[in-house]
């Protein structure tokens, strides 16, 4: 099958060199038309080192080849989506969009898939999400990840289609349930790393991995997601891998805000804006989610590690 992929980075290379190795041909664009040329003549990304690009690859930084493609994965980071579609909306529609990327829309408090829905109405939106690191997944590690499309016979063909002998999907319906779960893990995991980096101990980690789940789930169900789908891998199987694992992005930046140190602010971290936008989205829904609330504070300075540490322990006794 031929698959373009939208966006050049870590996650987007490395699901193109799995399904590349797999025996699909394999269209990757990216904006920066040098990454394009290296890319060409090295048969590496440096966003993936160590790993060699498939001759069944192909790279371009013009948009016509990828739109030359009926499926098409979107792996850019979750706030550049809606430009991203906005800008391509009649190249893309008719298409199959499945996106790879993993948040809230700050402007208009969507996940990936409804944002596809929304801005490309005559599209095909399906969700590719679940725990995966992008070197596992590059180097042919098995992953287990979760497939979610409204229309299930089209999800049943995504399904087929993208997996490979190392990456094994499982589909749902679900897709408002598998967009929340992949961003809501995330701000769980910044608030892991300040808890690690503050050296508050593992058991201060466990609390707030057990804690956060009935958090992501209360924002999800008021939104309309099944239960089963946020105790599934994209939901509670991605909470767990990224709140104790040091390879997660969000997970250095919560060690780095717990800890004091620098961190390199051009990271993708995508549990920034989601914080603020589920600090938000709650509010207007009236739903208590505190662990969201101070990650959201703390990445904009308006408390500090103490504080957010006293706020959340000083709330009042309750049953579990
Ligand atoms: N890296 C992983 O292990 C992993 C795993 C699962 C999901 N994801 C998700 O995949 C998405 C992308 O993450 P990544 O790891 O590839 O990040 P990355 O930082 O490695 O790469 C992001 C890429 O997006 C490109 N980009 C940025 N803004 C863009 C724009 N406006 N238009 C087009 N391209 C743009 C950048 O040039 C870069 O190539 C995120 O939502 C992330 O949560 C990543
Ligand atoms: O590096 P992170 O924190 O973006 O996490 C990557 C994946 O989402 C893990 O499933």
């Amino acid at each position: 099958m031929k698959i373009g992929i939208a966006g050049a980075g870590a996650f987007g290379t490395a699901l193109g060199v799995a399904l590349a190795l797999d025996g699909n041909t394999i269209h990757l664009w990216a904006r920066d038309a040098e990454r394009v040329t290296q890319m060409q003549e090295t048969r590496e990304n440096p966003k993936l080192p160590g790993v060699t690009l498939p001759q069944n690859m192909t790279f371009s930084a013009a948009l016509e080849p990828l739109f030359a493609c009926d499926t098409i994965l979107i792996a850019i980071p979750a706030q550049t989506l809606p430009a991203f579609l906005t800008a391509n909306v009649e190249a893309l529609t008719g298409k199959t969009l499945v996106a790879c990327c993993k948040g809230i829309d700050l402007q208009r408090m969507t996940g990936p898939a409804s944002t596809i829905r929304d801005l490309v109405p005559h599209a095909q939106a399906a969700m590719l999400t679940g725990p995966s690191f992008a070197a596992d997944i590059a180097r042919g590690l098995p992953t287990a990840l979760t497939l979610a499309c409204a229309d299930d016979a089209l999800g049943a063909m995504l399904q087929t289609a993208l997996s490979t002998t190392s990456i094994r999907l499982y589909r749902t319906t679900d897709t408002i349930g598998a967009e929340l779960g992949g961003a809501l893990k995330n701000v769980m995991a910044i608030a892991s790393g300040v808890a690690i980096g503050a050296k508050l101990g593992e058991s201060a980690r466990a609390a707030l991995i057990t804690r956060g789940f009935p958090e992501m789930q209360r924002l999800a169900l008021a939104l309309g997601a099944q239960p089963d789908t946020l105790a599934g891998l994209s939901g509670f199987g991605d909470l767990v891998l990224t709140c104790t694992s040091d390879q997660s992005r969000n997970y250095r930046y919560g060690l780095a805000l717990g800890s004091g140190t620098d961190f390199d602010l051009t990271t993708t971290v995508e549990g920034v804006a989601t914080a603020r936008a589920v600090r938000q989205l709650a509010q207007e829904l009236g739903i208590d989610m505190p662990i969201c609330a101070v990650v959201a504070d703390l990445t904009e300075g308006k408390t500090d590690v103490a504080t957010a540490l006293n706020t959340l322990l000083s709330r009042p006794l309750k049953e579990e």
